[in-house]
């Protein structure tokens, strides 16, 4: 009995979306499983390309056609069976290929080029590490180089647990790393030769005693054994010249959070925490999947929730999945949760390198690790027996992937949730209205902290008028309130968050003679003014260059800057309060690896005042000392053309607000806006979600907009507008959809932005309510808009488009 392999190509196009059969060669027959990794002949050409295996089975001959694997990467899947399945329900529901949602779910180090290692593993017999590793070492392991036989065997070797493979990167030039410096005598011959050159060369004497102390075979640094013998450098290589010590290649761990974390204990729960975490507890227990919406004002102490309800799961033997909007942000959420589970949590972000990721995804795919923190992406991490999935701030628009596959993670979890019969918790003080309208058909079940722990008031919000304000103040973006209480706060040494949600100088340069705004060439947006680089730069697509001295159309010299940005602000706060010491907080500031975590930690430990910032500040941060909490300019979400932009405005604002009196001084909020009066302003200041819900239902029903209709945006975009527009018409023709009740076509129209980067973006969004036909219709248009004859045209399909522009 032969075998065949079902392979996905790693070719994303139309044609190859379904899986190719390819012959099994003889010594891969009943090795080789779905979820392992291989290299196939593709095409006419039988070019070697990348694949997963996604089935196997039996066959009496092969068909002469076939042509057969030619290697293999994995001993062992790196997929499980669930996240299998769950590759295919993605690539389902998001338009996606196959192979691109598996992609996705792997990490890094698996989807570039690696060379692999077999290593020994401690259950291995003597006479096993004497045949297939002589040396004792690792050995390079490719099944192409070695004979079948071998390939067999170290197979065997493998299923029962007695080698490993281990991947590395060819490319280390990321990792980052430091001369080390390591005794190679003992203790006593240095002290032996120390004391025959004390008299002649103190220096060389003072590295000997050092290097006594050392612990053998662990190098330091050299800049810490430089430092701390007090020495030069050219002493450490008199050193090595003589054989009493070695130098060496260190590598720098680089993991922010790696720092060692004091261990916490559970907090006693109120009323409202117990009843969240026996009713989880419950959920955990049960057969039957049930989710949960805990809805909790800021500072009411749903991280707690959080934890204790994962101490159930993992008291079950089961894991834990717990996701955050960005991990770079919640430095002090990942923090708390190492300080409560210890050596077990595992850390998913993309701040590590490659080879940490995948340490840890490997952590988490041998059941090392039970508890696992992430962003969006953490959702596919390869957790077994998964008792609790937990995400926090559910309502971030972060966990919506922008690019293909457009999945949002809150899906992905509810699906993984589902299969492995455990909760899924999503957390908020603001929930997302799709979130909150579930749960009142029922299908989350709603937990409520109304209040702050320890009976803490929620901050006093004013609401300052700006309009009246610029009659006194000018172009000051400050307002005479929140002026004398940023004064009041520095004089009682307390510590102020502002946020201003744009980054850079100023918006845009503009010509006061003909009214010229300098533009990007490749998008249709303005360039931003950056003092820091001196540059005018694009958002979009990072396009840069100089500023402008005369106008470069009238070539009049009155050219000015308008609008408000974080160096601007930055710069006229210092003037304001010349003795504050202030941070900022935004993408420029932030560019640099750990410069998030490093920003807070300065400002946690009240190395700073002030700290300022775009709305990157608005999350998570619980600091016992800000008492005070400004919103420069609460209107920039507003005008934006959104259906969701009084839901972030109110989001947005309820959470900076929370940041304000979360520990026993209370807390004060000054929002500046032009619009005092719109509903999302005034409900964020009575910090009302309910009645904001409400509110903005009833909106949302009048326009026809989610969550009462689904939505999805079809965009079509090519160097030619015309070809673009032109797409988009014959897509909502061969839709079909039925216009009399079920559905409404917003579009064609070009995108708000109507080029990026030298495309033009043309769209059409399509709400509807029941549409049975309208799934295989756009999985017609996805695969029509495959065509060559169309080349360069681009389609995307996006489920569950954040918004319409
Ligand atoms: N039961 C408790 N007893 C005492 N202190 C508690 C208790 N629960 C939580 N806290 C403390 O209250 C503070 C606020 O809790 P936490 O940060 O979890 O709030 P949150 O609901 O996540 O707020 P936000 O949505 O604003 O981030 C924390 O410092 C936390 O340690
Ligand atoms: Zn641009």
């Amino acid at each position: 009995m032969a075998q065949i392999g079902q392979i996905l190509v790693d070719v994303p196009t139309m044609q190859t979306n379904d899986p190719y059969s390819y012959a099994i060669p003889a010594e891969w027959e009943h090795q080789l499983q779905a979820g392992m990794r291989v290299i196939v002949p593709f095409g006419r050409g039988h070019r070697m390309v990348d694949g997963v295996v996604v089935g196997v089975s039996d066959v009496t001959s092969f068909d002469g056609t076939l042509k057969p694997i030619e290697a293999v990467l994995d001993l062992s899947p790196v997929l499980n069976e669930e996240l299998q399945r769950l590759a295919d329900w993605l690539a389902d529901e998001t338009f996606a290929f196959r192979i691109t949602c598996i992609q996705t779910m792997l990490p890094n180090l698996l989807k570039t080029k690696t060379e692999r290692e077999i290593a020994p593993l401690a259950a291995i017999t003597p006479a096993e590490k004497a045949q297939y590793f002589p040396d004792g070492e690792p050995r390079p392991f490719d099944p192409d180089k070695l004979d079948d036989g071998t390939v067999a065997n170290l197979l065997k070797l493998q299923r029962a647990g007695k080698v490993t493979v281990l991947y590395h990167v060819k490319n280390q030039a990321a990792a980052k790393t430091t001369v080390g410096v390591a005794p190679l005598l003992p203790p006593a011959k240095l002290a032996e030769i120390q004391a025959t050159v004390a008299k002649r060369a103190p220096k060389q004497a003072d590295l000997l005693a050092y290097l006594q102390q050392m612990v053998p075979k662990q190098p330091q640094p050299q800049a810490k054994v430089v430092k701390a013998a007090g020495i030069s450098s050219a002493v450490i290589n008199t050193g090595a010249e003589k054989g009493w010590l070695e130098k060496s290649t260190l590598e720098v761990y680089r993991d922010p959070f790696h720092q060692p974390v004091k261990p916490t204990q559970p907090l006693t729960l109120n009323p409202d925490q117990a009843k969240a975490v026996t009713a989880i507890t419950a959920a955990i227990d049960g057969d039957e999947t049930q989710n949960f919406l805990v809805e909790g004002v800021t500072g009411s102490g749903k991280t707690e929730v959080y934890l204790q309800s994962i101490a159930v799961a993992l008291r079950q033997k089961r894991t834990a999945l717990m996701l955050v909007p960005e991990i770079a942000l919640t430095p002090q959420m990942v923090n708390r949760v190492k300080a409560r589970f210890g050596e077990q949590v595992a850390v998913l972000h993309s701040g590590l390198s490659k080879g940490e990721q995948y340490d840890e995804w490997r952590r988490i795919d041998s059941g090392a690790a039970t508890v696992v923190v992430g962003a969006r992406s953490a959702v596919f991490a390869p957790v077994k027996n998964v008792g609790l999935i937990i995400m926090d701030e559910e309502h971030e628009s972060s966990y919506k992937q922008d690019e293909t596959p457009r999945y949002h993670a809150r899906d992905v979890a509810l699906w993984r949730g589902k299969y492995n019969h455990c909760p899924v918790v999503l957390g908020s003080a603001t929930p997302s209205l799709e979130s909150r309208a579930r749960a009142a058909k029922g299908l989350y079940t709603r937990l409520v902290l109304p209040k702050r722990v320890n009976d803490r008031p929620l901050p006093t919000v004013h609401i300052v008028d700006m309009r009246e304000e610029m009659k006194s103040i000018g172009d000051s973006d400050f307002s005479t309130p929140l002026v004398s209480a940023i004064q009041e706060r520095l004089d009682r040494h307390e510590q102020v968050v502002l946020m201003l949600n744009r980054r850079g100088y100023s918006s845009f340069v503009m010509c006061r003679d003909c009214g010229f705004v300098l533009k990007c060439p490749n998008c249709d947006i303005s360039l931003t003014l950056h003092m820091d680089s001196h540059s005018m730069k694009c958002h979009y697509c990072g396009h840069e260059e100089a500023i402008p001295k005369i106008c470069p159309n009238c070539h009049s010299h009155k050219i000015r800057y308008y609008g408000t940005g974080t160096q601007k602000v930055e710069t006229a706060l210092q003037a304001q309060f010349p003795t504050a010491r202030i941070l900022r907080m935004d993408v420029d500031s932030t560019r640099r690896k750990g410069s998030h975590e490093r920003i807070l930690k300065q400002f946690g430990n009240h190395e700073a005042d002030i700290l300022l910032g775009t709305q990157m500040i608005a999350k998570g941060l619980d600091y016992p000392n800000v008492t005070l909490v400004g919103v420069l300019n609460a209107d920039t979400a507003l005008g934006l053309p959104d259906f969701r932009a009084s839901e972030r405005t109110f989001q947005l604002l309820t959470q900076v607000s929370g940041r304000a009196g979360r520990s026993t001084k209370p807390g004060e909020v000054f929002i500046q806006t032009f619009n005092p009066d719109h509903y999302a302003i005034q409900l964020a200041q009575s910090q009302d979600y309910e009645r904001f819900f409400v509110t903005e239902m009833a909106m949302r029903h009048q326009g026809s907009y989610p969550p009462y209709y689904f939505a999805v945006q079809v965009t079509a975009s090519h160097e030619d507008e015309a070809v673009a527009a032109k797409a988009m018409y014959q897509i909502v023709d061969a839709l079909k959809l039925d216009l009399s009740d079920q559905a409404i076509v917003l579009g064609p129209t070009p995108k708000a932005i109507a080029r990026v980067k030298r495309k033009y973006y043309y769209q059409v969004v399509i709400k509807y309510k029941n549409e049975p036909d309208l799934k295989a219709g756009l999985e017609q248009i996805r695969q029509a808009a495959q065509i060559p004859a169309r080349h360069g045209l681009a389609v995307t399909i996006d489920p569950e488009p954040m918004n319409f522009m």
